[in-house]
């Protein structure tokens, strides 16, 4: 076993304090030992050596410096701090980076790919990068640009919508994997990236210790001076408190990232600004106000101050800011925007905005760029650069193959005389369904949100709900599943049933499910109506209980409903029976159909053995057989 260290000054056994998130000598929270193998502290420091040789590659002009490469494509539009200070930051210091997302919707949109675009470049040139899921902001409301305040989000949306985004957060990440390996990145040990989500510190954070370290320095009068401030109050409803203070704890959260993950940048949509200069200016004021000399961050001079930049704002045809708010985005969510479509809105791009839009949302070198944009001009038609474009955005947001898919069909739907292809999601059900045989990735996971009725949530095994859910292929493995612990559901139980708070909703937590009683289940009913279940690390349920009518009425039905197989069968049978409505041969011929496909569907290779009929079923069939031997003599 690797020794292990504790870094002198840094790490008091057994302490790791809530307020700093690492370790610390005020041991404000006890809970647990860091410890830092050799081999962790040796490959740090050969990966700062490897940096240092590359900046000083950067100096001689044999190296390109990436803030220049992203400045090229036209990421850049406003700097907190100089363009000559981040340059020069990010060359001689492996920086971590971040851009926040509020979970105020189910799905991330294109307009998010943009500050997330750098933030890719950054993670694919070496330097760290964070995505912030903003579980605890969410609730406050960010205010920027807006008249009117936010509405408040239920705790059964909250858990929806942050469940929805964390997942999403780590497809577009696997994704960014595999684009660095397609376009000849190595990855290295030192490159790092994570999604965090802000809750983590807000939830313990003591009032008194922002107030104390940050509040204390921001004065009233710039903030009120904020464009967006002065807006809402004068044009709109007003600023509460609480949206007053958003900027603070955006800024808070900046300063969490730093002390933990030297995350020296923040990167935003141009919105942002505002937001990104307070949080200068937070984190600033935190790190000097940091009352244990032994936890200070040394400031050296300007290299060691927080930066950021903002993105230009993608909007639409009319000049509207693509997003939630306009109601017109574009979503990454297959469910909500299908491949088909989001392709579709990529190829429709006017051929003056194409090169721009390839520099922005792809990973293509500019030479590359600059050859797609040659054989365009040859021939528009071919809108040749307007489908490269769509092809590497599904690439990034959905996977190679599902680009493939969408570039196939949009190819045959406007080849002459090819078939058209609605834009159509999929069938009613088949959305659920997991790939047969192949193991479920990111990019084929089946859709997570779904619908079940009260009488099955309310009164039916674990092990049936998670066969409805489609995670099983029976009730019998989903009881097996739930025997070997094989499977998660979101949260923590409430206390009693239907009561108590079962899953914190703006934090994703999973526990193993157990056979339990039927009515064990309620007690992780968020709002009392939102269950959460995963098995293996993709195949998520985020299931909505309705009314056993709102069910109904949807027209779905789910595996293993009662009466929706031979039941219901027989049921209707015997009402067309009696209506007079079928003849009793007609009967007979589809009972007999329906017995040769039950074999034809079985599997060959294994013995089977006959099964087993419920009380229902044998009842059922009685009934039925005197009602055709009634109609028959009648003949
Ligand atoms: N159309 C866009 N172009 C560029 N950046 C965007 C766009 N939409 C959102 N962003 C950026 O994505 C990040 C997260 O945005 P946010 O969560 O506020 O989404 P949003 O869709 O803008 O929300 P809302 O419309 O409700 O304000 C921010 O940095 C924001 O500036
Ligand atoms: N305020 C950002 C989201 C965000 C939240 C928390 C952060 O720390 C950073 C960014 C927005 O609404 O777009």
């Amino acid at each position: 076993m690797a020794p292990s260290l504790a870094v002198p000054g840094l790490v008091r056994r057994g302490t790791v304090c809530h307020s700093c998130l690492s370790s610390c000598a005020k041991g404000l929270a006890p809970i647990r030992l860091r410890h830092i193998s050799t081999g962790f502290l040796r490959k740090t420091a050969e990966a700062e050596e490897q940096w240092q040789q590359w900046a000083q590659e950067i100096k001689d002009g044999k190296r390109p410096n990436l803030w220049d490469i992203l400045e090229e494509r036209g990421y850049v539009k406003d700097t907190a701090g100089s363009k000559d200070t981040i340059r020069e930051l990010m060359r001689t210091k492996r920086i971590g980076a971040y851009v926040g997302v509020d979970p105020t919707a189910s799905s991330l949109h294109v307009g998010h790919l943009l500050p997330l675009m750098p933030l890719f470049w950054m993670y694919m040139h070496g330097y760290a990068a964070f995505t912030l899921l903003g579980g605890s902001t969410v609730k406050i409301g960010d205010p920027t640009d807006r008249l009117k305040d936010r509405a408040v989000i239920g705790n059964a949306d909250l858990a929806m919508n942050v469940t929805k985004m964390h997942y999403q957060m780590k497809k577009l990440w696997t994704n960014v994997e595999a684009q660095a390996r397609r376009h000849g990145y190595q990855k290295e040990w030192a490159w790092k990236r994570g999604i965090v989500n802000n809750n983590t510190w807000w939830n313990s954070l003591p009032m008194l210790e922002v107030l104390k370290r940050a509040g204390r320095y921001m004065r009233v009068g710039p903030m009120l001076s904020r464009d967006t401030v002065k807006r809402k109050m004068t044009e709109g409803d007003g600023v509460s408190f609480a949206e007053f203070s958003y900027p603070i704890m955006q800024g808070w959260d900046w300063w969490m990232l730093f002390s933990k993950h030297k995350v020296q940048m923040q990167i935003g949509g141009s919105d942002q600004y505002g937001n990104i200069i307070t949080g200068v200016d937070i984190v600033k004021a935190v790190r000097n106000s940091e009352p244990a000399p032994n936890l200070r961050i040394p400031w050296k001079g300007p290299l060691d101050d927080p930066v950021g930049f903002t993105v230009p704002l993608l909007t639409d045809s009319s000049g509207a800011k693509f997003g939630k708010s306009a109601g017109n985005a574009l979503w990454l969510d297959q469910f909500m925007t299908s491949a088909f479509d989001l392709y579709g809105y990529f190829v429709r791009r006017p051929d003056a905005d194409v090169e721009k839009l390839l520099k922005l949302f792809t990973f293509m070198p500019m030479e590359e760029i600059q050859k797609v944009m040659t054989e365009q001009m040859e021939d528009p038609s071919k809108r040749g650069a307007q489908h490269r474009l769509a092809y590497e955005v599904l690439t990034l947001v959905h996977g190679e193959d599902a680009a493939k898919e969408a570039q196939q069909q949009h190819r045959m739907m406007y080849s002459k005389g090819g078939p058209a292809i609605p834009s159509v999601i999929g069938e009613l059900g088949e959305e659920y369904e997991a790939p047969s045989g192949k193991p479920t990735t990111p990019n084929n996971a089946p859709r997570f949100d779904m619908i079940l009725p009260e009488s099955l949530i309310m009164g039916k095994s674990i092990g049936r709900i998670l066969f409805a859910a489609g995670l099983v292929e029976s009730a019998r493995q989903g009881h097996l599943l739930a025997e070997q612990q094989g499977a998660y559901i979101g949260g923590m139980p409430g206390r009693k049933v239907g009561q108590g708070q079962p899953m914190d909703p703006s934090q994703l937590t999973w526990n193993p499910i157990k056979l339990w009683f039927p009515q064990e289940t309620q007690r992780y009913l968020i709002d009392g109506k939102l269950l959460i279940l995963r098995k293996g690390k993709h195949n998520v349920r985020i299931i909505k209980m309705v009314s056993d009518e709102e069910y109904k009425a949807s027209g779905q039905t789910y595996p293993g409903q009662p009466y929706t197989g031979r039941l219901r069968q027989m049921k209707e049978l015997m009402t067309l029976l009696k209506a007079g409505k079928t003849t009793p041969a007609e009967v007979r011929q589809t009972l007999l159909n329906e017995a040769m496909r039950e074999e034809e569907d079985g599997d060959e290779s294994t013995l089977k053995f006959p099964k087993e009929k419920s009380d229902v079923e044998v009842k059922l069939e009685a009934q039925l057989e005197r009602l055709l031997e009634e109609a028959e003599s009648k003949l």
